[in-house]
């Protein structure tokens, strides 16, 4: 099952229809336990509860009372508990009276040393940034942060991340995951999803693959298959100036699926040099049936470029265009107009600028959208955290948060280009297509990586072993029985 994020208004909506539950204050009941154990967890795997110091930092809205009603169940377990009161008429009464029931102090100044802090300021009810009170506090905070719902200062539909915002260990919870935990995964650290009795949701936002849809989808050949049946690729990329990006991009198709894969373009010596699986041709023209097509890598922008670029959005197969494809297609919009078979572009933030006529801004979500509906493709925005869209409004965004910014390296995106290119080929939906690239591009780097910088070379080395990792965490073999 995929991953599900949801908006602010859906988790509202969602805590609304539970009626009573709501009402009668059994969620928050609910979602303190859940806060209370996360951070008891936390201590006795430090050791221990007992006489052990914890900081709530506690806003005016539930958020808050969630963090109050989580410190007095820890207050209950030996804790000493002590609170910051950011705005003190308005601190949930009934929280804060437990607490006090509890043993737990308000103070105005957390003390020096503490075994962990809970971000009770504000969740998905938060707006802009941390206020000065609440990020004075978190100034001096060296102990592990534990978010209630959110870290305070990010906001929960867009995953913008304001300055200053909290930035936490371990993000706990309630029911379903908000858009942010996906968007700012690295300001949410660890995130603990809490069951408060609030069911399955439909209708989400933004959705991410796990590890084994990702490694159970992926192609591989079967008792029947021969090279052409797993689907050919066409790489037209590099050029004199950029011979590696044809280099790198045919390798990373090479490696992705066991179907054949075809160059076709001026870099076809280094090409062969270092891959001579591969059949290599002039010119797409040149060059025999393919699957799918990957046009633009270290391709430039000059009259023969634009010349291959119409040539291959014209073919009725499946089209990846990336880089340079990407720039010459911002000035040539009418080049998708007569595309008959699906077309997957792949721009990072200045590439999708081009693109959209417009800045990217902060919602990064909102504007890929957008982008794909309005050109009628799928679009893959890429970053840290990679977010696709296709043309359909009616599907989620797909997200994929990296883990690690490794693969942030010269050559990269040639490796996402050729893996997202061979799955096009082998049948895949331009959406899943780039889905599974992204993540096998993330895993490969950080095996690649191994903990120090890497080049493209070794993203590119790393492709097999990524793929073996999510095969496995599917249970699959590695060769299909
Ligand atoms: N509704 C429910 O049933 C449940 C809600 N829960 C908790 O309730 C939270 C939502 O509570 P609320 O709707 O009261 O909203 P929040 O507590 O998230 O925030 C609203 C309050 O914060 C203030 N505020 C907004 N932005 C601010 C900023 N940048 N700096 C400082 N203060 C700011 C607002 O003026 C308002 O008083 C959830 O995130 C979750 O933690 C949980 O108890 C689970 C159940
Ligand atoms: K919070």
């Amino acid at each position: 099952m995929p991953v599900d994020y949801f908006t602010a208004a859906a988790v509202r909506a969602a805590e609304a229809a539970t009626g009573d539950l709501l009402t009668s204050g059994a969620l928050m009941q609910r979602a303190a336990t859940g806060v209370a154990n996360v951070v008891a967890a936390h201590l006795v795997s430090t050791g221990g509860c007992y006489g052990r110091g914890v900081g709530l930092v506690v806003g005016a809205g539930d958020n808050g009372g969630d963090a109050l009603f989580a410190g007095a169940l820890l207050a209950r377990r030996g804790v000493s508990v002590c609170a910051v009161l950011l705005n003190p008429e308005r601190a949930h009464p009934a929280g804060l009276a437990a607490l006090r029931r509890s043993g737990g102090r308000v103070v105005e100044r957390l003390p020096a040393t503490m075994d962990a802090v809970v971000d009770g300021v504000v969740g998905i009810g938060g707006h802009g940034p941390l206020r000065e009170s609440a990020a004075t506090v978190f100034a001096s905070v060296t102990a592990p942060v534990f978010a209630v719902d959110l870290p305070s200062g990010i906001d929960a539909d867009t995953g913008v991340v304001h300055d200053p915002a909290v930035s936490a260990d371990v993000t706990v919870t309630f029911g379903v995951r908000r858009n942010a935990h996906l968007l700012a995964a690295p300001h949410c650290g660890r995130v603990v999803l809490i069951d408060i009795g609030l069911g399955d949701l439909d209708g989400a936002d933004l959705r991410s693959w796990t590890d084994d849809e990702v490694g159970r989808c992926w192609p591989v050949p079967g008792p029947a298959d021969d090279k052409y049946t797993q689907g050919v690729v066409g790489v037209v990329a590099g050029s004199p100036r950029y011979p590696g990006a044809g280099v790198l991009c045919t390798g990373a198709a090479i490696h992705a699926t066991s179907g054949l894969t075809r160059y076709a373009g001026s870099a076809g010596a280094q090409v062969l040099s270092r891959f001579p699986e591969v059949v290599v041709s002039e010119s797409p023209q040149a060059a025999g049936r393919v699957q799918a097509w990957i046009v633009g890598p270290g391709f430039g922008v000059d009259d023969d470029a634009l010349a291959r670029l119409r040539t291959v959005l014209a073919a009725d197969v499946p089209v990846l265009v990336d880089a340079d494809g990407l720039t010459m297609l911002a000035a040539h919009p009418e080049l998708l107009a007569a595309r008959t078979a699906a077309t997957l572009l792949t721009p990072h933030a200045g590439e999708f600028a081009r693109l959209a006529g417009q800045p990217l801004g902060p919602d990064r979500l909102a504007a890929v959208r957008d982008l794909a509906q309005r050109l009628g493709v799928t679009v893959l925005l890429k970053g840290r955290g990679t977010l696709i869209a296709g043309p359909e409004p009616s599907t989620p965004v797909i997200g994929n948060d990296a883990g690690s910014s490794w693969a942030a390296t010269a050559g990269s995106g040639d490796v996402l280009a050729g893996l997202a290119g061979a799955l096009l080929a082998s049948g895949r939906s331009p959406v899943d297509a780039a889905a599974m690239a992204a993540r096998v591009h993330s895993v490969a780097a950080a095996i690649g990586a191994d903990d120090a910088p890497l080049g493209a070379s070794r993203l590119l080395g790393a492709i097999p072993a990524a793929i073996t990792r999510l095969r496995r965490a599917a249970g699959a073999s590695v060769v299909r029985q």
